[in-house]
């Protein structure tokens, strides 16, 4: 038999303007966990869609049990037994989970496009693999940690024996994170692999057996996980030494910049998602919101941008009421906001780099004069941007915003809104997607905001995060603030216990 389930030897992947890929070999084992790690852009998503048949390589080969293969496209990945679970998922939202697995199956070989027993099918697989999730509910019902158990079913229900994960945990909670980790487990009892993209360090070491080190498109090493520090690992990727700690110093915080008093917002089902919300937020102030996702961070959020319509209550910026003002004109006040769906919110992946960098300030001084845009200013600016927060891509600036790999995406995102110099920050989930060393730039970056007197407002459901950057911490739920406390105050637990929705006088929230 074969050693490897999949092997990549040498792949040479190339776009305009750079080698993505240059001579990477990746070993599968059977019945491991292989971790792929590496920084923004290092060439992982390239990788894997070479893997599953999106792109071709230009060079190299694929084994497949020792034999060489050529992926000419998904449905070659599937019949070989290669899934993959996308960042993004592709369900159908009104159709069941049900529907959705059997979906594009063509009926072969004893597979049955009855629905009945497709259901009764799932129901079985689900109970093999611990994916516990209900085949009669839709897609739009479900939470996002169901959707990805859907399209790890769908994997299954295809027989796959090669499962990638691209990214698994970046949209999930700390609570099904921990059920992910249990669910890769079985798969691996079962005799399934796995290689899984990410950049958490510590799942690498919960997880994986072995690690596949790349950098600029390089393979650095591979690695045996339980032999191999985090701080090695990441060091290996970034190339140099780096530090995980952010230096904060005590300040004490000005005048209010953003204040909420009392605020209702409904919820995309009609009903309300933030209830009687009240929240300071000062110049020179970190006030980050802790908190389960679906909890009124969206509707907080939107409220505060001019998305979504308040229903009760008012939101003041610098002392003037802004509740009923125009999104133009919030951002006009200086209200920048890092969104969370970065392809949805945050760029036109049709539009270049460049064009993405000015979109809320392009008809302003110096990028226009008597309506005629200044290519060389709007250039400069945003070739700045790129190069301040290591914006990479092929062509630069010129690259089309959709070609950036994920992180990159991010970067952009946080740069463009960073340099607006804004009187209010919103930062959700800044660092969702992003390498170690990019994280560690972004934090200071939004430290460095706060210093220079800022109001920061940061949304994140990652409790490590939130207590390493806020000055003070207030905890949601139901819609409700919970409790607050100073983060030099608190720690994991006690926040935690906040999240879950026990006050801090240990009593609950009336629902
Ligand atoms: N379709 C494309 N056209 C042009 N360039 C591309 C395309 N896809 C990827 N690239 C470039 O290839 C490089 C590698 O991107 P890739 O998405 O593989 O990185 P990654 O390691 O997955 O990054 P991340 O951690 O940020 O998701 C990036 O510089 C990206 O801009």
């Amino acid at each position: 038999m074969a050693e490897y389930v999949v092997e990549m030897r040498d792949i040479v992947k190339d776009f305009p303007g750079l080698r993505a890929n240059d001579h990477i070999t990746l070993q599968l084992k059977k019945g491991e966990v292989h971790a792929l790690l590496g920084e923004n852009g290092a060439g992982k998503s390239t990788l894997m869609s070479i893997l599953f048949g999106l792109y071709r390589a230009d060079e190299g080969q694929i084994l497949v049990k020792g034999k060489e293969v050529q992926i000419t496209n998904p449905n070659v990945a599937n019949e070989l037994g290669i899934g993959m679970v996308h960042q993004h998922f592709k369900l159908v939202h009104n159709f069941t989970v049900t529907e959705n697995i059997v979906l594009g199956l063509e009926p072969r070989r004893g597979v049955t496009m009855d629905l009945k027993s497709a259901a009764a099918r799932i129901a079985e697989l689900s109970r093999q693999y611990g994916l516990e999730v209900d085949p009669n509910a839709k897609i739009e019902e479900i939470s996002v940690g169901m959707q990805q158990r859907v399209e790890i079913l769908k994997m299954l229900y295809r027989d796959a024996e090669v499962l990638i994960f691209d990214e698994p945990t970046a949209v999930l909670t700390p609570m099904e994170i921990r059920e992910l980790i249990a669910i890769m487990k079985n798969l691996i009892n079962e005799g399934k692999s796995i290689i899984l993209i990410t950049h958490k360090l510590k799942e690498i070491k919960e997880v994986a057996d072995r690690c596949t080190i790349i950098r600029r498109g390089r393979h650095i090493a591979t690695v045996d996980v339980a032999a191999t520090s985090e701080q090695e690992m990441a060091e290996m990727m970034v190339g140099h030494e780096i530090s995980f700690v952010i230096d904060k110093e005590e300040k004490t915080p000005g005048d209010p910049v953003l204040q909420i008093e009392d605020l209702s917002v409904k919820n995309s089902h009609g009903s309300l998602g933030l209830r009687d919300f009240s929240l300071t937020v000062r110049g020179g102030e970190i006030v980050g919101i802790a908190g389960v996702d679906g909890n009124g961070q969206s509707e907080l959020v939107e409220a505060i941008t001019g998305l979504r319509r308040a229903e009760k209550g008012k939101i003041l910026l610098n002392g003037e009421e802004i509740t009923h003002e125009t999104i133009a004109r919030r951002i006009r006040r200086g209200v920048s906001h890092i969104p969370e769906d970065r392809q949805k919110r945050g760029l036109v992946l049709d539009y270049t780099v460049e064009e993405n960098m000015v979109l809320e300030v392009y008809s302003q001084r110096p990028f226009s004069k008597h309506g005629l845009l200044n290519k060389r200013a709007i250039h400069d600016y945003a070739a700045k941007i790129a190069d301040d927060y290591d914006v990479r891509a092929g062509e630069g600036v010129l690259s089309r915003a959709g070609s950036l790999s994920g992180g990159n995406q991010q970067k952009a995102i946080i740069g463009r809104e960073i340099e607006k110099q804004p009187v209010l920050l919103i930062a959700v989930q800044p660092t969702r997607g992003l390498d170690v060393g990019s994280i560690e730039y972004i934090h200071k970056r939004i430290v460095e905001q706060r210093n220079l007197g800022r109001a920061v407002l940061l949304v994140s459901l990652e409790l490590d995060e939130v207590l390493q950057l806020s000055d003070r911490i207030v905890a949601i739920n139901a819609g409700q603030v919970i409790g607050e406390v100073l983060a030099k105050d608190t720690d994991e637990n006690e926040v935690g216990l906040m999240m879950a929705g026990v006050g801090k006088d240990g009593g609950g929230v009336e629902r």
